[in-house]
C-alpha cells in the first residue's frame, strides 16, 4: 500500500499527476458497442451528443477471432469521429479492456494508450479481484501516459463480477487516485457466486416474499389459500453496498446490464431502484436503452420543484420547517442539495433537460 504521502505521485518518470477528485462528469447511459460490427460502428457519430457515454466494448461479446478487429475498430472510430472523448466532449470516450488474466489486456493497453490516450476518458476493467489488479493497470498506464506524452490521467472503472472482488470491494475502490467508478457486472458475478438465476440483471420471480396465510376459525394455518406474492430485488445488497463503497471513496456507483432488451419496462424498474438507491448512471446494450437511462438517471421536474422549495424555505439551511405539511432540516435540506446540484450539472450538457429546469424559476417558492 502507497503511504498519502505518495498517493497523488505519479506512478512513472512523466506520467501526468494523478486527480485529486474525480471530476462528476454526467454519464447516466454508458452505452456498449461492438467496434469490429460495421453497422454498430457505423451508428457512433450520430450517437455523439445523445449520450454521455460511449464505451467501445472488447471483452466479452465480442467473438475472440475479432478481438484485434474490435481494437482496431475503436483507434479508428476514436481518431476519426469529431466530438467523442476527451475532457471538453459533451460524450465521453471509455473502453472496457479485456480480463487481466486474458491474451489481450496488455496489447488493449499498449495499443490504445498510445493511439487514443487523448481520447479516452475512462478504461473499464473487468472481473477486477482485489487492490494489486487496479495497482497493476494504474502502473502501466502511468508508464504508457508518460511515454505517449499525455498531460491527464485516465481514470479507470472497476467491474464487479466475483464474489472476491465483492469481499475487497473497498481496497478496490482505494486502491489508485485513478478509480472513477464501479460497475455491477451481474451475469458474470451470479456465476461466481453460484447463484441459480440465468438472467443478466434484473429480477427472478421465484426470489419472493409470501403474504402469510389466513387463519380459519378453528385457529389453523390455510397454506393453501391463494396469497399475495412480492416479488424482491434479486441485487438490492449488491447495490448497496457498491454505493457505500463508492461514497466513502469519493467515487461513482453505475447499475451494470438489462440483458432483456424487449422488456423496456422492467428495465426502467431496475435502472429506477439504483438510481434511487444512489448510482449515477447504468450500462446501455442496445438503442432503446439509452432514453429509458437518460430519463430514469435525470432528477424529474416534479424532484427540483420540491427540492428547490426545500432549499428557499430553509433559508440559511439551519433549524426545522414544515412544508406542506411535513418537516424539513438541515439534513432533508441535504438531500434536496444532491438533486438541485445532478439537475445543474445535466442542464450544462443537456438542453432539453435545462428548458424543463429553468421552467420553474418563475414560480413561487
Ligand atoms: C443485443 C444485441 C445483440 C441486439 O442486436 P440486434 O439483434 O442487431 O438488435 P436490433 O435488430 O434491434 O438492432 C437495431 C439496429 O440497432 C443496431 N444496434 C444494436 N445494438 C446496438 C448497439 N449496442 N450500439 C449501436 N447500434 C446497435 C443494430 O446494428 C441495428 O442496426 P440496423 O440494422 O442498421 O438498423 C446488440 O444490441 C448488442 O450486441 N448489444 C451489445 C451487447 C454487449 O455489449 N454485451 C456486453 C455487455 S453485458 C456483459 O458483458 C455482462 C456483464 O459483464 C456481466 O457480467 O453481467
Ligand atoms: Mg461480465
Amino acid at each position: 500500500m502507497r503511504s498519502a504521502k505518495d498517493f497523488f505521485r505519479p506512478l512513472a518518470v512523466g506520467a501526468p499527476t494523478p486527480l485529486t477528485e474525480i471530476p462528476a462528469r454526467p454519464s447516466r447511459a454508458i452505452h456498449f458497442f461492438d467496434p469490429s460490427n460495421e453497422k454498430m460502428a457505423a451508428k457512433v457519430p450520430q450517437m455523439v451528443g445523445t449520450v454521455d457515454v460511449l464505451l467501445g466494448n472488447l471483452e466479452d461479446a465480442i467473438k475472440a477471432d475479432n478481438k484485434v478487429a474490435a481494437r482496431e475498430g475503436l483507434v479508428t472510430i476514436a481518431q476519426g469521429t469529431d466530438g467523442l472523448g476527451g475532457p471538453q466532449a459533451k460524450t465521453q470516450l471509455w473502453t472496457r479492456i479485456n480480463a487481466l488474466d486474458s491474451p489481450w489486456a496488455l496489447d488493449d493497453l499498449t495499443t490504445l494508450v498510445p493511439a487514443i490516450g487523448d481520447r479516452l476518458d475512462v478504461i473499464m476493467v473487468p472481473k477486477v479481484q482485489g487492490a494489486e489488479d487496479i495497482q497493476y493497470v494504474d502502473r502501466l498506464l502511468a508508464q504508457l501516459e508518460a511515454k505517449a506524452g499525455l498531460d491527464r490521467p485516465i481514470l479507470v472503472h472497476a467491474i464487479l463480477e466475483t464474489a472476491r472482488g465483492m469481499v475487497n470491494i473497498e481496497e478496490i475502490c482505494g486502491a489508485s487516485p485513478r478509480m472513477q467508478g464501479l460497475s455491477l457486472g451481474p451475469a458474470d458475478l451470479a456465476a461466481d457466486r453460484r447463484m441459480k438465476t440465468t438472467r443478466v440483471g434484473g429480477g427472478h420471480p421465484g426470489y419472493l416474499v409470501r403474504q402469510d396465510p389466513p387463519v380459519n376459525d378453528l385457529g389453523i394455518s390455510e397454506v393453501d389459500a391463494n396469497r399475495t406474492t412480492y416479488q424482491q430485488d434479486l441485487w438490492h445488497y449488491t447495490i448497496a453496498r457498491m454505493v457505500d463503497a463508492c461514497a466513502m471513496h469519493g467515487i461513482y456507483p453505475y447499475y451494470g446490464p438489462f440483458g432483456d432488451i424487449a422488456d423496456v419496462v422492467a428495465c426502467e424498474d431496475q435502472f429506477r431502484n439504483a438510481f434511487l438507491l444512489g448510482c449515477v448512471g447504468t450500462w446501455s446494450l442496445h438503442p432503446k436503452q439509452i432514453a429509458i437511462a437518460n430519463r430514469v438517471f435525470s432528477p424529474s421536474v416534479e424532484d427540483i420543484r420540491h427540492a428547490r422549495r426545500v432549499v428557499a424555505a430553509m433559508g440559511d439551511g439551519t433549524g426545522a420547517v414544515m412544508l406542506d405539511g411535513k418537516m424539513e432540516d438541515d439534513a432533508s435540506l441535504k438531500q434536496c442539495l444532491v438533486l438541485v446540484e445532478l439537475a445543474e450539472q445535466l442542464a450544462a450538457i443537456d438542453p432539453e433537460l435545462k428548458k424543463q429546469y429553468d421552467a420553474l424559476d418563475g414560480e413561487e417558492a
